[in-house]
């Protein structure tokens, strides 16, 4: 299994290059169910989460060829020729729930595996079953599996009010309402650019949407879609982990999300430069530099879009641990998010952590030490604080990572960063 060694100390001068999101791509990808026409997606991230979500489709019956490098995707689903997404594949990665809502809204029937709890929480999808309960569907729970199936007509528009929000719950009643017969209204929607960007790409396909990035989103659904050609939005999850690289480690560096794309990290960058650091729109992204020694310690407390992301609270507590004071973050998304300050504490950092609050106690320096995280962002969060640890930090079991970051030893490296992957 492949590691990460970080050498840190060095500051970062350079340009880094922001991939496509995977969590708008591995929602986009399904989306290619509901038509019979193919649905070519650009900007796609090369990540093992998008390989995962293309095997995931080519066993329903799509074809999906990627072109250019794996920069673009192109997904045909004339046919589906299954109805079922077997655990083998689902357990690899939860967002495989999102071909639930397309199947069962084109085919009028689908079998999807419970995807299971994973190291960040429990993670139940009641959310996405009742919305699409509420559009007619009948849904039993039979030996791990959801067994769904449409009224007679198919599925009907409906009211569907979500009681939290919930990101995937929202995609998969979009992407269901789109073919229903009927108005839907999603009250409490998600308001991620993840959803703004599925509805977008649904409207290219024809569907009527109004409402995407509000709380209520409002689907006229339609006999049919037809296919389309589709850019990815920028990763604004890599772009936060970027945009900490500097901040952590000194220096400057331009993160090249394309112009305007501080509105994907805002609540994110407001936390960033209260801590002291610089942040500029340029026109090719944002510039993030630390020219000032010290930090200043924030609180935070993650919260759906537009709130501080939940995905980019293990990379700001990296930073936060060299502040010059007491930080308090609050996890309010996920009940078990904090894997990573066990191994922070290994590098020299102070953190207590009480339920879904750490308090974080700034030290003057981190040190390397072998790593290990169960998860993404936790992964990224322990290689961010290599770049300023003194000695060599070793991140084991990086297949995390890869299942959300192209090449980070090459985008890192490439800014002066001493990275190296080491096979085995
Ligand atoms: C592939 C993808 O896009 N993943 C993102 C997506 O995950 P995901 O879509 O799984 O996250 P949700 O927004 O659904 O989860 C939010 C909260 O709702 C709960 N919940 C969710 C569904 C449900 O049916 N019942 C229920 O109780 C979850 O356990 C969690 O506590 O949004 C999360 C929150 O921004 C991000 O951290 C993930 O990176
Ligand atoms: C939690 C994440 O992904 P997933 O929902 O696929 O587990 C993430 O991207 O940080």
């Amino acid at each position: 299994m492949d590691s990460i060694v970080v050498t840190g100390g060095r500051p970062l001068e350079g340009e880094i290059a922001i991939s496509g999101a995977k969590n708008a791509c591995l929602a986009l990808m399904p989306a290619a169910l509901l038509s019979s026409d193919p649905l070519t997606l650009t900007n796609t991230p090369r990540l093992s989460d998008i390989r995962t979500m293309s095997a995931l489709l080519e066993s329903l019956g799509c074809e999906v060829a990627a072109l250019q490098d794996a920069r673009v995707l192109a997904i045909g689903a004339e046919r589906i020729t299954n109805h079922t997404a077997h655990y083998e594949i689902v357990r690899k990665m939860r967002a495989s729930i999102l071909v639930l809502g397309p199947i069962l809204a084109r085919e009028g029937r689908a079998v999807v595996s419970l995807p299971g709890g994973c190291a960040i929480g429990a993670r139940p999808v009641d959310l996405h079953l009742r919305a699409l309960e509420a559009m007619g569907a009948t849904i039993e729970l039979r030996d791990g599996y959801v067994h769904a199936e449409a009224p007679a007509g198919g599925l009907r528009g409906a009211r569907v009010v979500f009681p939290l929000v919930s990101v995937g719950a929202t995609e998969n009643a979009l992407m269901a309402a789109t073919l229903a017969r009927g108005t839907t209204v999603l009250v409490n929607a998600a308001r991620e650019p993840e959803i703004v960007d599925l509805a977008r790409c649904l409207r290219a396909m024809g569907a009527r949407i109004e409402g995407e990035g509000t709380s209520e989103i409002t689907i006229e659904g339609r006999e049919a879609l037809h296919g389309a050609t589709y850019r990815v939005v920028a990763d604004r999850i890599e772009l936060g982990t970027y945009m900490l690289a500097p901040a952590i480690a000194g220096g400057s560096v331009e993160l090249l999300s394309g112009p305007g794309s501080r509105e994907l990290v805002a609540a994110f960058a407001d936390k960033l430069q209260e801590t002291g650091i610089e942040i500029a729109d340029t026109d090719r992204g944002l510039r993030v530099s630390r020219t000032n020694g010290s930090l200043r310690p924030v609180d935070v407390t993650t919260q759906p879009f537009p709130g501080f992301p939940t995905d980019l609270q293990a990379q700001m507590m990296a930073l936060l641990t060299l502040a010059d004071g007491v930080s308090k973050l609050e996890e309010t998304i996920f009940e078990n998010r904090f894997m990573h300050a066990p191994e922070l504490l290994r590098m020299g950092a102070q953190i207590d952590v009480h339920g879904g609050t750490a308090t974080v106690t700034g030290v003057s320096k981190l040190r390397g030490a072998p790593v290990m995280a169960t998860d993404l962002r936790a992964s990224v969060s322990l290689i961010l604080a290599g770049l300023a640890a003194e000695g060599e930090t070793r991140v084991a079991r990086v297949y995390h990572l890869d299942r959300g970051y192209e090449r980070v030893e090459d985008k890192l490296g490439a800014c002066g960063a001493r990275i190296e992957r080491v096979h085995g």
